[in-house]
């Protein structure tokens, strides 16, 4: 029996399973990835070492947790294929973005199943999922999931209603931010840095400053202002900001992105595949 396995072992897999092989006592053998692509199955070998592989997503039920990530087109074609071997001794764990439990129920009936978002910053052990278990998950399996997805990043459960925001912010916040990484990386060459120093430079400061957010007890709001010197440099930068309308823009971005996710969402409450 695998500890976990994967269907679909693109992007998003690969930060669980990286941040997976992190924690003390996995071992590559503990994780089986499923793909229809085998050459990234070999990729994935050659990164992380003597994984169990097939092309047969049955092959992933022999697992304590089955996580299902694939694009969401293809999440009813693998639910259709799995559903001949599932049953209620299967945990299966679904991380596609909008797909409802209902829909997951109607494909893999009397499976305990959990819908759950995390995002790619797994991939080095600071990531954040939210997740909501169906009624047949005990509370046994919950602390089960709420260990998996501790052990690569922060994890907490939340009602289903709220996964979709969190889709919007957290699941795709580090497109966001990588974003903003690479245009200050820009600014700095623009202005003379070498691309490695100013990227180096940029990285930092994101990372500098969300540990600084989440260990001070003051708002970001003060932080900021801590920055801002009276008649100094940085405001003359963070007016340029405002003027357009930045913050604006990051809400927009997190509603378009929710309202897509809805929009997902939708199309699966009403369709049988
Ligand atoms: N990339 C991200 O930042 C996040 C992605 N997600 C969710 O994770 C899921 C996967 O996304 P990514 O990893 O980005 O996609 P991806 O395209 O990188 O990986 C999907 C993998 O599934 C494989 N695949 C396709 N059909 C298959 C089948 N029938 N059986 C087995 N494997 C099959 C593909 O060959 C590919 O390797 C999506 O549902 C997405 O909503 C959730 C949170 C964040
Ligand atoms: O863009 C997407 O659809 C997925 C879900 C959250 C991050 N990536």
């Amino acid at each position: 029996m695998y500890k976990f396995s994967f269907i679909g072992s693109g992007n998003m897999a690969e930060a669980l399973i990286k941040g997976l092989l992190q924690q003390p006592g996995m071992q590559p053998g503990d994780v089986l990835c499923c793909d229809t692509d085998t050459q990234r199955l070999q990729l994935l070998q050659e990164r992380y070492g003597n994984l169990a592989t097939s092309t047969a997503a049955l092959d992933a039920l022999q697992a304590q947790v089955t996580i299902l990530s694939v694009k969401p087109p293809f999440i009813g074609a693998v639910a259709a294929e799995i559903s001949q071997g599932a049953g209620p001794d299967n945990l299966i764990v679904s991380v596609a973005a909008g797909i409802p439990l209902s829909y997951l129920e109607r494909q893999l009936p009397g499976c305990k199943i959990i819908r759950a978002m995390p995002n790619t910053a797994a991939l080095v052990g600071a990531g954040v999922t939210a997740y909501t278990p169906n009624a047949q998950v005990s509370a046994e399996e919950r602390q089960q999931v709420q260990e998996f997805f501790s052990g690569v990043g922060l994890a907490c459960e939340l009602p289903e209603a709220q996964l979709d925001v969190v889709t919007a912010l957290s699941g795709g916040g580090p497109a966001y931010l990588c974003l903003v990484a690479e245009a200050l990386s820009d600014a700095g060459v623009r202005l003379g840095l070498p691309r490695a120093a100013a990227s180096s430079l940029a990285a930092q400061v994101l990372a500098g400053t969300g540990k600084m957010i989440q260990s001070s007890a003051e708002h970001p709001a003060v932080l900021r202002e801590n920055v801002c010197s009276p008649g100094g440099t940085t405001i003359e930068g963070v007016a340029v900001l405002e003027e357009h309308a930045v913050r604006g823009a990051f809400m927009q971005a997190v509603e378009a992105a929710h309202t897509k996710a809805q929009q997902l969402g939708e199309l699966y409450e009403s369709h049988d595949r």
